[in-house]
């Protein structure tokens, strides 16, 4: 990935100094410094030897009379996959299993409370493709598959939640696929599955001929450490979807992607949307997409009368957080590998809710009965027209 910009970052640090950079993250970060946590030497030193970046930002709470704070630490983590994808399914699941685990281990070390990982994070994104071969065979079970088994027992050591986004084979259900995140409990029990609600009909993302859009709602899971829920990928552009996990409760919501740089993934709009949840339902999010190109075998074509080609674009990282106050931290770079990690405040959520009041100012009811009628046959749009006199 030669010449291909690091980060959003990079390009800030390297032409802004002193007060225009200072002004610069105030304003757009939402604070002038950026709270960097400090890390392990020996996590420091893992990183550089497994050539992943390592970075932690806290985002504290106002001291409260009434309520101890709720510090949670919160890990990201942002990978390419790790062996070509023309090679047999499990080598390529392995491969990339083996490279994350030294990730997820520097974040058992850091303590790490909830590790969430990118989207279908243990296979090639390689629904572009529109091939079932071999792709369907990464399919494994929610609760008993091999993925699941790998992590259990590392949610047992580190003593950490485990979120993750696999395909998934309903094998209960006929066989049929979803695309599905599991939360594992820090006991090493899976507490709960979500199907992805919202599946792209854009570009090269043929998900749609692989899977169905999820039938779990909107569920939130009561983990040790917080209130979690996950809205995959896709998810990010429907702010219902967003609402409804904030009205069930969600603490933190954790949005596992898998986008890429073009037209049909709309980089510039990455920052803003799990950013904008964050503030608009008063939780923290957290925005993780996976990074590099990946080739396939063979050809497919975007229906856009442009030539065929073998892979989606660059998978761009910058996997970031944001408080609900609306302060988010540096993200991760947009070509390496990464491990992200937030110490946060759950008590912000409160204090946030109460201080802007947007759940006590939102209308429920209003929207409710809009909605329903808009879903009537015969609707007619509330559109108002100048009477001529
Ligand atoms: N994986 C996925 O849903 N990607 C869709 C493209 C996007 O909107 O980011």
């Amino acid at each position: 990935m030669d010449g291909e910009t690091v980060s959003l970052e990079t390009i800030i640090n390297n032409n802004l100094t002193g007060r225009d950079l200072e002004e610069f993250n105030r304003i757009y970060y939402g604070r002038r410094d950026h709270h960097e946590v400090k890390l392990k030497d020996t996590s420091i030193a893992a990183a550089k030897d497994a050539d992943f970046e390592i970075a932690a930002y806290a985002f504290p709470a106002k001291k409260e009379h009434t309520r101890p704070p709720r510090i949670v630490k919160v890990g990201v983590i942002q990978h390419s996959i790790a062996a070509p994808t023309d090679r047999p399914v499990n080598e390529q699941k392995n491969a990339i299993l083996t490279k994350v685990k030294k990730i997820i281990d520097v974040a058992g070390q850091e303590g790490v409370n909830i590790l969430c990982f990118q989207e279908l994070w243990n296979m090639p994104f390689a629904f572009c493709t529109r091939e079932k071969q071999p792709w369907c065979e990464f399919a494994e079970s929610a609760e008993e598959g091999p993925t699941t088994r790998f992590l259990r027992e590392l949610a047992v050591k580190y003593a950490m939640v485990i979120v993750s986004s696999i395909l998934e084979r309903d094998e209960n259900h006929a066989d049929i696929l979803w695309n599905t995140t599991v939360v594992i409990s820090d006991t090493g029990n899976v507490i709960g599955k979500h199907r992805k609600n919202h599946i792209p009909r854009v570009g090269d993302f043929n998900e749609s001929n692989y899977y169905m859009e999820g039938n779990t709602g909107h569920p939130v899971f009561a983990t040790r450490y917080g209130k979690i829920a996950v809205n995959i990928c896709f998810g990010r552009h429907h702010v219902l979807n967003w609402m409804m996990f904030g009205l069930n409760g969600a603490e933190i919501v954790f949005n596992p992607s898998a986008t890429v740089a073009g037209e049909a993934g709309s980089e510039y709009m990455w920052n803003i949307e799990a950013r904008n949840a964050a503030i608009t339902n008063c939780y923290f999010t957290a925005a993780i997409n996976r990074v590099g190109y990946e080739e396939f075998p063979n050809e497919f074509t975007s229906a856009d009368g442009k030539p065929a080609h073998k892979e989606l674009g660059l998978f761009y990282g910058s996997s970031y957080f944001c408080g609900p106050d609306g302060v988010r931290c540096p993200g991760l770079s947009r070509t390496k590998d990464g491990l992200l990690i937030g110490v946060m405040d759950l008590n912000m959520n409160r204090q946030i809710r109460d201080r802007r009041c947007y759940y006590m100012t939102q209308r429920l009811d209003m929207y409710a009965e809009s909605l329903r009628k808009a879903l009537d046959l015969d609707y007619k749009p509330q559109v108002v027209h100048e009477t001529e006199k």
